[in-house]
């Protein structure tokens, strides 16, 4: 490949302006050269800047392969939607440095909370998800708990000597069911509505989905592998139709 008629200059240049140092073509071969430039884009799209962690477009990709497999691998995955509480104070009474530093500490609490299995990302400016495959949801109420009281255990250090300050935050929860295709919009959906339910009941508490409760939409009944009688069999599973 003639790598001269290639237009690097800009993807040089914003991986430099994101701390990203490549070898050059000249050392290293032009296949070897592009792929490397190739995997540090990908990186750069799917991470959030600010926190290292993946944003919402990387969650939204790991979620669906996670759906396929809880489809196929007979086992519960618990997705948590957590928001800091009054964030918006925070960020106006102690600027926004302060802020970023808050979603920066909460985002190490969570990764250190969670299985290294378990994957944390910033999907929104205040707004962090959770995937915990392999959850049963006996165990979900406890793993969301954990994270709920790391956030509040320890008070968060503000830049510029501007002292400590308490931060909570709310969490909602919601299953993807073995053997049943779910629709990915339908699960972030439900984990949105209990954490909103968490934040009118009060805000710093989790609020999880009913595994016997649960819905299933009419597209994901659709959906069940090799069902023929989608209700009898989601009856049997548990959940209700
Ligand atoms: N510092 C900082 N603030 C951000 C960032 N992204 C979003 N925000 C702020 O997050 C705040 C979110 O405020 P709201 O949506 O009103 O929610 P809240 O104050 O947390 O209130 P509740 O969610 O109801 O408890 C806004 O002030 C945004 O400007 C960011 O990257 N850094």
């Amino acid at each position: 490949m003639d790598m001269a008629v290639l237009q690097l200059e800009k993807v040089d240049a914003l991986l430099r302006q994101a701390g990203v140092a490549l070898a050059p073509p000249t050392e290293v071969g032009g296949t070897h050269y592009l792929q490397s430039v190739l995997d540090a884009l990908c990186d750069l799209s799917s991470t959030d800047p600010l926190t290292g962690v993946m944003n919402r477009r990387a969650f939204l990709y790991v979620l669906e392969q996670e759906l396929d497999r809880v489809t196929r691998g007979g086992e519960y995955a618990l997705l948590l939607a957590l928001d800091i509480d009054h964030f918006k104070r925070i960020n106006d009474r102690y600027g926004h440095p302060a802020g970023d530093e808050v979603l920066r500490v909460i985002t190490q609490r969570l990764r250190d909370t969670v299985r290294p299995m378990d994957n944390v990302a910033r999907i929104g400016g205040e707004e962090f998800a959770v995937l915990c495959p392999n959850c049963p949801p006996s165990f979900a109420m406890a793993v969301a708990q954990r994270t709920r009281t790391a956030i509040e255990a320890v008070p968060i250090n503000l830049p510029q000597n501007q002292g400590a300050i308490d931060v909570t935050v709310s969490v909602g929860g919601a299953f993807a069911m073995p053997w049943v295709k779910s629709v990915l919009s339908d699960w972030m959906s439900r984990a949105d509505q209990l954490l909103y339910q968490a934040k009118r009941e009060g805000r710093n508490c989790v609020r999880l989905e009913s595994v016997l409760s649960a819905d299933v939409s009419t597209e994901e009944k659709g959906l069940l592998f090799g069902w023929s009688n989608a209700e009898g069999q989601l009856a049997d599973h548990g959940r209700s139709t």
